[in-house]
């Protein structure tokens, strides 16, 4: 393998995939590092192996919502097993990306980079010099800053358990304590939500939410928000976790406490100063073009990068940004108008474009148009009892500003909003679409 680059790229998640291929095929010379199993968080420790996990959970809400209703017998989960069939999506992965590597005649290392000087890496004690740098390696647990948070599992490490421990505590309200609770209390554990903020899942609409959380309620998870955690002890059975909500203490008991309270730049490791990459807080600091502003050679995409929201199409839309201002000069920006979002509860919640609060806070003219309609057909023939939405519309042009969906097939019919956001659509237009009937789509045009 030659020592010196085109383009050597820091990590091998969604981001580093997506830049090395564009610009290997532009007949660049391409270097991935990464000191973990090559595929990133998404395929192997964030958003694959947990929808395999939500398969079991769908199977057994499916049961649960239509017992009584032509559907007899008890269903459980058998953790172990779903967990081998969570491995045998995630256990090929990083063959299967080397392999892909090899393939297209991009050079692969193992271990952890940093930088030398301004065009040097070293990984393993071998020195890489490059033309360009992409920082693709994305996000990692925000330091709790609380004694005993040594003691506090990841996210990783939930979804490599080979047994669910009885008592489960998640430290955070977001979306890893929203999607992994739903998990746990559905495979039997006795679960406890210490929600920082006021409410659960800040990000999304809080009428919504609401309604939700009549779910979590069914399902036994002990939410407690305004509860800030300031200590984890390891007991002989377990840990306490303390916080302190309204000015007094709680204490809750657990056998497993799971870190969900954010995520930030996985920066540390990089030593950015030798490189001459310039930061501002934890975050680089980056121009429109997602390129250092003090080491012209350096760029970054997705969670690294943190320019949007940290997500998966998010990773990918930087790093065609990236790899187009490499090979053509700086000309593209990001463009994050109408990026979907879905929490995976069941039944999901999501969002996309604005917020109602956040349309008024910056003077829009629009009309919100929201229900909560568990009599629709959709919810009807599904038994669920949580189904709703809320749409912005701009009074003057008809556009659509924001969707919130909360219920059955919202993951999937959020995209469609998603679409019409992006493309400037109206409610007009998507009244005036004719959607096969009987799908979650076809509830747009009453929506909308
Ligand atoms: C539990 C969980 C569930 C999620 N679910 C969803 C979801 O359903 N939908 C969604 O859109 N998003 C989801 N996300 C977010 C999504 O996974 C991330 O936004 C996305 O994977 C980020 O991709 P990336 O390429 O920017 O970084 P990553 O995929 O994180 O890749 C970064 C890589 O860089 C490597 N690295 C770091 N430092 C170094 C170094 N110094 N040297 C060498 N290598 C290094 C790391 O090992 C890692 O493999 C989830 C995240 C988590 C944690
Ligand atoms: N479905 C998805 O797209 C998905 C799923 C999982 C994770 N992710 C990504 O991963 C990121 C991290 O997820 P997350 O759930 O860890 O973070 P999050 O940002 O969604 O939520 C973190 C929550 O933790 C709370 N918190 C922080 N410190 C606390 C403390 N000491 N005590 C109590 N509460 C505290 C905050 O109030 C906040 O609401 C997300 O931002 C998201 O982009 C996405």
């Amino acid at each position: 393998m030659p020592d010196a680059y085109d383009l050597v790229v820091l990590g091998s998640g969604t981001a580093a995939q997506v830049a090395s291929s564009r610009v290997r095929a532009a007949g660049w010379t391409v270097a991935v590092v990464d000191h973990r199993p090559f595929g990133g968080t998404c395929a192997l420790r964030g958003c694959d192996p947990k929808k395999m996990l939500v398969s079991g959970e769908e199977a057994l809400d499916a049961v649960r919502r239509m017992r009584g209703h032509g559907v007899e017998g008890d269903v459980r989960i058998a953790w172990p097993d779903l967990m081998a069939f969570k491995r045998s999506f995630t256990d090929p992965v990083p063959q299967k990306q080397e392999k892909r590597y090899c393939d297209q005649g991009i050079d692969a290392f193992h271990g952890l980079a940093r930088f030398t000087g301004p065009d040097t890496v070293t990984v393993e004690g071998r020195e890489l010099k490059a033309r360009h740098v992409l920082i693709a390696t994305g996000a990692r647990p925000v330091p709790l800053g609380v004694p005993g948070e040594e003691h506090v599992a990841t996210s990783d490490d939930f979804l490599e358990l080979e047994s669910l421990p009885a008592r489960v505590a998640f430290i955070g309200g977001g979306y890893v304590a929203a999607e992994f609770s739903h998990l746990a209390a559905r495979a039997g554990a006795e679960v406890t939500v210490l929600q920082r903020g006021a409410r659960m899942l800040p990000k999304f609409d809080p009428d919504l939410v609401g309604w939700l959380m009549e779910r979590f309620d069914e399902l036994g998870v002990d939410v407690r928000t305004g509860a800030a955690v300031n200590r984890v002890e390891k007991t002989g059975q377990g840990f306490l976790v303390h916080a302190v909500a309204d000015g007094r203490e709680q204490t809750v008991a657990a056998d497993l406490v799971v870190h969900a309270a954010g995520r930030v730049p996985d920066l540390d490791a990089l030593d950015l100063a030798a490189g001459g990459v310039a930061l501002e807080g934890r975050r680089l600091r980056l121009n429109e073009f997602l390129q250092s502003v003090s080491n012209p050679r350096v760029y970054a995409a997705g969670d690294a990068a943190g320019s949007g929201p940290p997500l998966t199409p998010v990773s990918s839309h930087d790093a065609k940004v990236v790899a187009a201002n490499l090979l053509e000069g700086n000309h593209a920006r990001p463009d994050y108008r109408g990026v979907p979002s879905v929490a995976f509860t069941v039944p999901p919640i999501t969002t996309v474009g604005l917020g109602e609060a956040e349309a008024r806070e910056r003077g829009l003219r629009f009309r919100v148009k929201s229900a909560r309609v568990p009599q629709w057909f959709t919810a009807r023939r599904l038994a669920e009892r949580i189904y709703g939405y809320k749409t912005l519309v701009e009074e003057d042009t008809g556009r659509i500003l924001g969707a919130h969906l909360v219920g059955p097939h919202a993951d999937e019919v959020i995209n469609l909003f998603a679409l019409a956001i992006r493309h400037g659509l109206t409610a007009a237009d998507l009244k005036g679409t004719m959607f096969a009937y009987p799908t979650g789509a076809s509830d747009i045009g009453y929506m909308a």
